[in-house]
């Protein structure tokens, strides 16, 4: 039986520096989130010195460990040997990669085979959840305090755990006849929203899925699109007739608000917006649309128009049972600072502009 509960608890001892146990089917690990320990913690959790750090592939490439890797998935678990000169300090800087070009790194570093590796991969995930860096420090057999399996999580994110919490009138600029409808699971903190604007006419309502970008959406960022798309999108919902706009609290392609910010002071050094990802350790996109499949069934639309230029986004709904009926584009015109951005998500996520 999981317990996605226990996933709720495990995301908040990560983010206040605690460890936690984690079981998977080839083994357990305790582990020691890297980001919000110290080093006083870190001589309770290890009191032998003994245990090694936990990174992604993606990581472990940028810092060159790559050689010993039989897979790059860049999201996959990767296990670096503890040596004498692997402090606190050492780890830290092994985890947060933003110091790369400042800070030469010490060394040497080896990789070596990860046994657990279900529970390796799972950690990576954990941490992506809370909005950490993912990077711990870890000791085989899997004893803390708190204790989760690789199934809880699962749990966790279960979309079909979605259900309409409670809707309402909101006319909003560029559609005075809409309403509100909010969505949410009993696990995950975020609430989702969908926008339905004008009235069913028969059609398949063209229908929008936008992430969360709070630095597009709210600040008017000029580095990515995500500002100028959302109200695009209302107009062109609006003009359309019918149609229905899901905000999906899934900032920063899922890696979250401090994890994209993050990517953002990679991509001040000069990396893109690919790379500032693997580099950081997480997947190029961590997005999952079955929540937005969910929430067209829970509305009672499973046949919709696909405002978005990410092949990605029809797959992922196809794949979960909604038929996309058509692809509309969506492309707003760049400006000098999203140019570079734009570009990428063309060359290399297969965005077709
Ligand atoms: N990790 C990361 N996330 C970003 C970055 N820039 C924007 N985002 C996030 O990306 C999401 C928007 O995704 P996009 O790739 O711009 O667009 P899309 O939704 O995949 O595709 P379209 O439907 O065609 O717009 C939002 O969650 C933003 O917060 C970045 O540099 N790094
Ligand atoms: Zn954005």
């Amino acid at each position: 039986m999981s317990d996605a509960r226990q996933t709720a608890l495990a995301i908040d001892a990560l983010r206040r520096g605690w460890p936690v146990a984690l079981t998977g089917a080839d083994g357990a690990l305790a582990l020691l989130p890297i980001e919000t320990a110290d080093p006083v913690r870190l001589a309770a959790f290890d009191p032998a010195g003994s245990a090694a750090v936990l990174l992604s592939a993606g990581r472990a490439l940028t810092l060159k460990l790559a050689n010993q890797l039989a897979a790059a998935v860049p999201d996959s678990p990767v296990l670096v040997e503890r040596a004498p000169w692997l402090d606190f300090a050492a780890a830290t800087a092994l985890a947060d990669p933003q110091l790369d070009l400042q800070t030469p790194l010490k060394g040497p570093f080896r990789a070596i085979p990860l046994a657990e590796t279900d529970a390796g991969a799972a950690a990576l995930r954990l941490a992506r959840i809370g909005g950490v860096l993912p990077a711990f420090f870890v000791l085989p057999g899997g004893r803390a305090d708190l204790t989760l399996s690789v199934g809880d999580i699962g749990a966790h994110e279960d979309a079909e755990r979605l259900a309409i919490a409670t809707r309402a009138r909101l006319p909003v600029h560029g559609a005075e006849d809409a309403e509100i409808v909010a969505f949410r699971t009993p696990e995950m903190p975020g609430e989702h929203i969908a926008l339905l604007i004008g009235a069913p006419n028969g059609r398949p309502p063209l229908v929008r899925l936008h992430s969360e970008c709070l630095t597009g959406d709210v600040l008017g960022s000029l580095k990515c699109d995500c500002g100028p798309q959302l109200d695009a999108a209302i107009a062109a919902i609006q003009a359309s007739g019918w149609g229905i706009l899901l905000y999906l609290r899934q900032e920063g392609r899922g890696i979250g608000l401090i994890n994209k910010l993050r990517a953002y002071a990679l991509q001040d050094q000069g990396f893109d917006t690919v790379d500032a990802n693997t580099r950081l350790g997480f997947a190029v996109d961590s997005r999952n649309f079955r929540v937005a499949a969910r929430m067209l069934m829970l509305l009672a639309q499973p046949r919709v128009r696909l405002l978005t230029n990410n092949p990605e986004k029809v797959a992922q709904l196809a794949a979960a049972g909604i038929d996309v009926v058509e692809r509309v584009p969506h492309f707003l015109p760049a400006n000098p600072h999203n140019e570079r951005y734009l570009a990428t998500k063309r060359d290399r996520t297969g965005h077709q502009l």
